[in-house]
């Protein structure tokens, strides 16, 4: 484990990760603080927190070291990724979600499964996800993708491959053991979710909570006898602060038993979508295959939609949110989610760099992997990926180095310029130049 954690280490130190980038001109961040309020009107100003019970009193002024860490986190977002490399308030953004206080437990309404949504006591916000499944069973090969459970070990693991990738793009998610009676039950101001708790025959108390999907005394989550091994999201700033825009994917599935979508029986559909904006311009269409390839490696089939924040316009990066299928299988690989990889033959020079030192021995995939998952908090109850996971990991990194090269390939035959590389460096490159 040991020199798995100074791979990743060695890994984050690369160049390749510590890009020179531009500052970050005013109008590219999302949110911006108030300019200090003057102690006179303060008194009236201040969050008024006494009838909240449990919540703590605080007087945040624009000084980012009295800011609560979650606060930090949405002052951090910007056009261009949600958190920065090495960012120094991971550590306390994380800590807090895997131990800060839970002073107030909702269901979070919209979405087909369970999800919760809780509170702390510095007004931080977290978003809950069960344990389903066990860590080694396997999706079964008879249940479409749309039918399949979400899986909290896959959200965790999620942010790692995210980060790792260079992304960050997925907001920060760990592992947490939920004691079901004392941080549910007891403090839901739910009733709906309160009359959904049982317990079981074996004396584990369960519950299922009100969802389309999976929220039945067959499908109930059960605590040992009342811990609940979960996943705890950051949330993203409130829409009413920052709106973000869906976005329906073109590669979706059809999302029925019986019919194909489009993609599915036309080769030359990304030549379509080239020309359809917002992928006729900027990095959109080479977003997207960042997160087809996030999403081939870690076998999600359902990335339906993705979102963006309003405020950036079209020219801003891609949430990664929602990731609870992925994981499912390891055994098999799914190579329909890379399909667009494989019809566009376009990525990102700075992802494909990324990708290929991630497939060298001494920065390997599965290994960085498994050394970042290691601090999870959960880690300490089983690992967050099984090792069939990890290696699978790897194996799927290099099918995608592979259809890179059959781009390339065939580009030459046709006897094209260099299409499939797009230089997102070269910006970096000029600044380099002129501070040199
Ligand atoms: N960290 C987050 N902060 C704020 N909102 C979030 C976060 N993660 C997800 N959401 C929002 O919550 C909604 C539901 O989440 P999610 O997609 O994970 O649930 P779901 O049950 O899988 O939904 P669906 O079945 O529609 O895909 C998403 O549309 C997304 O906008
Ligand atoms: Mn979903």
């Amino acid at each position: 484990m040991e020199s798995a954690l100074s791979k990743l280490e060695a890994l984050f130190d690369h160049p390749l990760y510590n890009m020179l980038s531009p500052p970050i001109p005013e109008e590219d961040w999302l949110l911006r603080v108030k300019p200090k309020v003057k102690a006179s009107e303060k008194s009236s100003q201040m969050w008024v927190s006494a009838s909240q019970d449990g919540y703590e009193d605080v007087q945040w002024n624009s000084s980012s070291n009295s800011h609560p860490p979650w606060l930090r986190f949405h002052l951090g977002i910007s056009r261009w990724q949600l958190y920065p490399h090495r960012d120094p308030n991971m550590e306390a953004l994380t800590q807090q979600l895997a131990t800060s206080r839970i002073v107030s437990t909702v269901q979070k309404s919209g979405g087909t499964q369970l999800k919760l949504v809780m509170s702390f006591p510095n007004y931080g916000q977290a978003m809950f996800k069960p344990m389903k499944q066990e860590r080694d069973d396997e999706t079964n090969y008879n249940l479409y993708y749309f039918s399949d459970f979400e899986r909290h070990n896959a959200e965790i693991a999620a942010f790692h491959l995210d980060r790792i990738l260079g992304y960050r793009r997925v907001p920060p998610v760990v592992g947490r053991l939920v004691d079901v009676v004392k941080e549910i039950k007891d403090i839901t101001t739910d009733r709906k979710l309160a009359r959904t708790f049982f317990t079981s025959p074996v004396g584990n108390v369960c519950f299922y909570g009100q969802c389309s999907y999976y929220c039945s005394t067959e499908h109930a989550v059960c605590g040992s006898p009342r811990d609940l091994e979960s996943s705890l999201a950051v949330m993203l700033p409130d829409l009413s602060l920052a709106t973000r825009r869906s976005w329906r994917s073109p590669w979706r599935r059809s999302y029925s038993r019986s019919k194909l979508a489009k993609w599915e029986t036309e080769s030359d559909y990304c030549s379509t979508v080239k020309k359809t904006p917002p992928y006729n311009k900027g990095t959109r269409l080479v977003d997207f295959i960042d997160l087809v390839i996030l999403d081939f490696l870690m076998g999600n089939m359902d990335r339906h939609h993705y979102e963006t924040f309003e405020k950036f316009g079209n020219n801003t990066f891609l949430l990664h949110l929602d990731n609870g299928r992925a994981f499912g299988r390891h055994s098999k690989d799914e190579p329909s989610i890379l399909v667009p990889l494989e019809q566009c033959c376009r990525i990102r020079l700075s992802t494909w760099l990324r990708l290929r030192l991630l497939s060298l021995p001494q920065y390997r995939l599965s290994d960085v992997m498994r050394a970042s998952l290691s601090h999870d908090p959960l880690h300490s109850v089983a690992p967050l990926l099984s090792e069939p996971h990890l290696a699978a990991l790897d194996r799927r990194l290099q099918t995608v180095l592979e259809t890179v090269s059959r781009c390339q390939k065939q580009q030459s035959k046709d006897g094209g310029g260099n299409e499939v590389i797009f230089d997102d460096t070269a910006h970096l490159k000029d600044m380099v130049t002129s501070a040199g």
